[in-house]
């Protein structure tokens, strides 16, 4: 019997990541939705926290309340009116956010289940030191044990982020080669891969970066078999249609865009001119939210930009 509940159990959970695929490719080919990316590490929820209204002094002498006072900033966001899977195609979480639950459900499944939004995890460990103009991702040693937890927490995809901060044609086609390697790992324990080399937005070479990038990535879609298919999340690039190529090519799912620290209204103006490019921002989808809004408050906010941003992913 014990048996035949856990071939159950594989096969809903199956079920369910093959209906998430089908929403994927329905929704992301017809634009007017975007993802929310939840997912600040340990190094940035700090300064996410300051954003919402919340300083240090409220947790610096228990590390732990941190992580509780992000979540319960996460659980707000999740369970405002706004936010269903009508306007949010999927959200990125951080390991501890779906570890935790909402609602006694574990997050992910609360997403799945009840707001109709496909869960993505933050697999990487954080950036290492720069080196010729870029930080590539630390090693993450535990990755097949996270991929798997991620599979049993009824997760869709992964996103992991690098950063380049200048044209070094050399350092780019690393960064790449590295997101490309471990997003063949990701695939083969069947999740979908968000490969995230984001360009610094004060880079002073910025469209030449994205220039060198835009050459790699190709170069690694093109390379890959018919049947992997990964995401792609990019920085607002400075020239109009930069990443076109990557938008119609067959092994990308979606080109979502980062917002990088541009403003909310920056990053939906930059965003409306790139066609079939959507969102999937942190900062700018938290912009102007704060934990002394009554809830009233809070959700009108919340609500006005979701419906900001899905206005500018629509073209
Ligand atoms: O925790 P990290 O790796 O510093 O990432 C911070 C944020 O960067 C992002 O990749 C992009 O966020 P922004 O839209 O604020 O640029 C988010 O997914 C993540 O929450």
């Amino acid at each position: 019997a014990t048996e035949t509940g856990n071939t159950d159990k594989a096969c809903a959970a199956s079920n369910d990541w093959d209906e998430m695929h089908r929403r994927i490719l329905r929704d992301t080919s017809q634009s007017g939705v975007f993802l929310a990316a939840l997912d600040q590490s340990g190094g940035s929820t700090p300064k996410a926290l300051e954003l919402y209204g919340i300083s240090p002094n409220e947790y610096e002498s228990e590390p732990e309340k941190m992580y509780e006072l992000v979540h319960d900033m996460r659980t707000r966001i999740i369970n405002a009116p706004s936010f269903t899977g009508d306007s949010i195609l999927g959200a990125i979480l951080f390991e501890d956010t779906m570890d935790r639950t909402i609602d006694d459900i574990p997050t992910a499944t609360f997403l799945w289940q009840q707001k109709g939004i496909v869960p993505f995890l933050k697999i990487d460990k954080g950036l290492a030191e720069q080196e010729n103009g870029v930080q590539l991702l630390k090693p993450m040693p535990d990755l097949d044990d996270l991929l798997e937890k991620a599979k049993r927490n009824g997760i869709y995809g992964t996103k992991m982020r690098s950063l380049i901060h200048s044209a070094n044609k050399d350092g780019i086609a690393t960064v790449v080669e590295q997101q490309f390697e471990i997003g063949k790992r990701i695939l083969g324990h069947g999740l979908i891969p968000i490969i995230e080399p984001e360009v610094d937005i004060a880079a002073l070479d910025k469209p030449i970066c994205e220039d060198i990038l835009r050459d790699e990535l190709l170069r690694h879609l093109n390379a890959l078999d018919k049947d992997q298919k990964v995401m792609l999340k990019l920085t607002l690039p400075t020239n109009v249609n930069q990443y076109k190529a990557c938008v119609e090519h067959p092994n990308c799912l979606c080109v979502l865009a980062l917002s990088g620290g541009y403003s909310q209204i920056e990053a939906n103006d930059l965003l409306l001119r790139q066609n079939g490019m959507i969102a999937s921002f942190s900062r700018a989808l938290t912009e102007g939210l704060s934990a002394h809004q009554t809830d009233d408050e809070f959700n009108d906010k919340l609500k006005e930009s979701i419906r900001s941003i899905v206005a500018a992913s629509t073209t």
